[in-house]
């Protein structure tokens, strides 16, 4: 089955009622935040009391993600021993920039997995991309190691970095969001949008889910729990699209009896895209728990 990313909700790392109850809200996956939403004084109790979480807390059939401190800064390496024995599903590394961060992270993980006693390999990261340099070496960054499943796009310190702000409408993200989706695509793994921080503003919200979905990413960021329902509403697949895929899966199965890979439907062609398409909308319901297989039958 089609592993769901839709949502990736930030906690700070150094709230423990938060860090308990991250997992109740619903979101796919949860990330603990080490870096930027905790204070420079906070770093190593947030360390300690998210490790501990990871070692004690059963978060059941939620993914669980930290964002550890970049290695260029004083925290990186101590987030990254406790987190590699910790275990959360994968490390996210902030503000990437070149492939070479991503082997320095790989190595040192490897280091200390093999200290620890685990297997080689087993602890995946993500990249996050912020910086002009980091989206221009996207392909490279996408495809440095075999942990990463996934890149992100960090855009509030990417459009500080650009010298601008964000729009409603989102123009000065479109190249970076495009250029890191197409890396993640050619690389084969998971492609994640960035936070939307205005939480009250539900309009603007959902327009820039329905935008970010629209370009092809997995899923987003989100930042508080009231996020979490209104991407799962917009990455559901309709009852109307999960029947439109149910017919044409049906239709090309037909046209394939007779020795032809190609047929209309309603007046339009369904040949391999098309149905390729379709497979995945069903996937995608599967997944997201609206659609059983033998419902094709029906
Ligand atoms: C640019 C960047 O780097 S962004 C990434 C880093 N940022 C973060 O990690 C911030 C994550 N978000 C938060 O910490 C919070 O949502 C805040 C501080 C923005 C707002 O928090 P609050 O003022 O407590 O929001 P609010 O009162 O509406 O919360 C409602 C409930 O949801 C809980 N909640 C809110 N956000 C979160 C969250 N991110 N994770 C878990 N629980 C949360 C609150 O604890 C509260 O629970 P309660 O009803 O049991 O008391
Ligand atoms: O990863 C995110 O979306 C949050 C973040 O750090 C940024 O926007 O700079
Ligand atoms: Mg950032």
């Amino acid at each position: 089955m089609v592993k769901l990313r839709r949502t990736m909700m930030y906690v700070t790392g150094n709230n423990p009622a938060n860090i308990m109850e991250a997992h109740l809200y619903g979101s796919d996956s949860i990330m603990f935040d080490l870096e930027d939403s905790v204070s420079l004084k906070e770093k190593d109790s947030a360390r300690f009391l998210v490790y501990n979480a990871l070692k004690t807390m059963d978060y059941g059939n939620v993914e669980t993600v930290v964002r550890i401190n970049g290695l260029d800064t004083q925290f990186g390496r101590d987030d990254l021993e406790a987190m590699v024995r910790a275990q959360p599903d994968i490390i996210r590394l902030p503000k990437t920039e070149t492939k070479q961060d991503i082997i320095d992270v790989d190595n040192m993980i490897s280091e200390i997995e093999k200290q620890v006693g685990l297997e080689v390999g087993s602890t995946k990261i993500m990249a996050a991309v912020e910086s002009p340099l980091g989206v221009m070496n996207a392909y490279e960054i996408a495809t440095a190691s075999k942990r990463l499943v996934a890149i992100a796009i960090g855009a509030e310190d990417f459009v500080t970095n650009m010298k601008t702000t964000r729009s409603p409408e989102g123009i000065e993200l479109l190249a970076a969001r495009s250029n890191l989706l197409m890396a993640a695509r050619a690389a084969g793994i998971y492609a994640l949008d960035t936070v939307y921080t205005n939480i009250k503003d539900d309009e603007g919200f959902m327009d820039e889910v329905k935008l970010i979905k629209q370009l092809g990413f997995d899923g987003k960021s989100v930042i508080h729990p009231r996020q979490i329902g209104m991407v799962h509403k917009i990455y559901t697949p309709t009852e109307k699209e999960i029947r439109n895929a149910v017919r044409i899966v049906g239709a090309i199965k037909e046209a394939e009896s007779k020795g032809s890979g190609v047929i209309a439907l309603d007046g339009k062609m369904i040949d391999g895209p098309v149905v390729d398409r379709a497979y995945r909308v069903l996937e995608l319901a599967k997944a997201s728990g609206v659609y059983k297989e033998e419902e094709q039958n029906d």
